[in-house]
């Protein structure tokens, strides 16, 4: 880490369908929080920024209307200009994907913007944003180092039986594999666990994007996300995992090519497609009780999560401890029960008390398998890799 004299780090987090952001003091490989804050869509047309001081004060809350996800970044910065006495030293970037050459975090230099570009189509929901982000602070602070730190970095050295895709070694060799999201995610819960890691780690990151990954001592050997971030669980508004010759039927008998197929698997799939009504599990959750579609939509996450964690407790032939993450995992009581319920048969046994309240453990006292929910502080880790490198 890099100790004396301290960095002050801006990050920026790029989810599918939010840009948080924080600002942090590191020093001494320690992260102090600044600010912190999140734009995110509601709803169609319905944009929120909402950001609060070192004390968790709000400093801001209001709506932007239907601002583009590449106009954020702008917003963001006026709001430091306007709230923060501090100017940042370095600017940390999430990059959900790299492509096949990067994965460590890297200084943003020319080179590495025209990878970043020859990387969009590995993850179009997220690239995109992400260089408009990139584009929007350099023009801002153009003295500022800039580092892109990479989902994909913390999968990067899974064993082959995971990362390799079953296709012809002419294909897997133009990069085609399983790089797996989500990693600065994965990471943070390894550091915030600390000296409670165990030997056999089960990650439940689910957000909007969502995925499942198998940690042994600190390493992961496994994950469900593919190539991309469309493939493994059900998600928000992306299917997950697909039978490929259904992608084969639409193309044969529905005239589907690779833009419909996209707008289909990426933006009108999961729990969207499914319930008709909402990708947003807050909304889902209300709609439920009077509504089948929304119910069942639920309960199908449920299920696609649940097999995708008994998957990874067979990878890892037993599993000590399942940590739920992201917006859905730290928040929704209703979605960890049911998950939990589903797996007593592997020793989950919930403490429902300390589910809904909601922080820390909440398996009862004494259970062979620890379960927990901890924040997905992907922001912090940014601000940690960010201030390290230093080259
Ligand atoms: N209280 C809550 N109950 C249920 N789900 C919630 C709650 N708060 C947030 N969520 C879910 O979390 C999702 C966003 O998670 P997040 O990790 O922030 O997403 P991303 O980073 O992919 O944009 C929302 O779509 C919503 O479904
Ligand atoms: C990788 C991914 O799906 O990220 P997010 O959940 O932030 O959209
Ligand atoms: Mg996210």
């Amino acid at each position: 880490m890099n100790d004396a004299p301290g960095e002050t780090v801006l990050t920026f987090n790029g989810g599918s369908s939010s840009l948080k952001f924080g600002l942090f003091e590191v020093r001494a490989g320690d992260a102090t929080v600044l600010l912190a804050g999140e734009i995110e869509t509601l709803g169609a047309g319905s944009v929120r920024l909402h950001a609060a001081d070192a004390a968790g004060s709000t400093i801001a809350d209001r709506m932007l209307g239907d601002a583009a996800p590449d106009s954020w970044a702008g917003h963001v910065v006026d709001l430091l200009d306007r709230s923060s006495g501090h100017r940042p030293s370095v600017i940390g970037h999430r990059l959900v994907h790299g492509g096949p050459a990067l994965s460590a975090p890297v200084r943003i230099d020319a080179a590495v913007l025209r990878q970043l570009d020859r990387a969009r189509g590995f993850a179009p929901l997220h690239i995109p944003q992400a260089l408009a982000t990139i584009r929007a602070t350099q023009l801002h602070f153009p003295h500022c180092r800039q580092v892109a730190c990479f989902d994909t970095a913390f999968h990067a050295a899974m064993p082959a039986v995971a990362s390799t895709l079953p296709l012809p070694a002419a294909l897997r060799d133009q990069g085609l594999r399983r790089y797996g999201f989500h990693g600065l995610s994965c990471q943070s819960i390894v550091r915030q666990l600390g000296a409670d890691l165990p030997e056999r780690l089960i990650v439940a990151h689910l957000g909007n994007g969502a995925s499942v990954t198998a940690i042994r001592a600190g390493r992961s050997v496994d994950t469900s996300m593919g190539l991309t971030p469309t493939g493994g669980i059900i998600m928000g508004r992306r299917s997950g995992d697909l039978d490929p010759g259904l992608l084969l039927h639409l193309m044969r008998e529905h005239g589907y090519g690779a833009a419909a197929l996209e707008r289909l698997v990426d933006h009108e799939s999961g729990l969207f497609g499914i319930s008709g009504l909402d990708s947003d599990m807050r909304r889902l959750n209300d709609a439920a009780p009077a509504n089948p579609a929304a119910a069942l939509a639920i309960a199908m996450f449920c299920r696609s999560l649940g097999k995708a964690i008994a998957g990874m407790a067979h990878v890892l032939g037993g599993v000590d401890m399942i940590v739920f993450t992201g917006g859905i995992g730290e928040h929704d009581p209703g979605v960890r029960a049911t998950v939990a319920g589903e797996l007593a048969w592997l020793g989950a046994t919930l403490d429902p008390a300390r589910n809904r309240a909601g922080g820390g453990r909440i398996s009862t006292d004494g259970a062979g398998l620890v379960l927990r929910v901890l924040p997905a502080q992907e922001d912090r880790q940014i601000a940690l890799l960010s201030a390290s490198l230093t080259a």
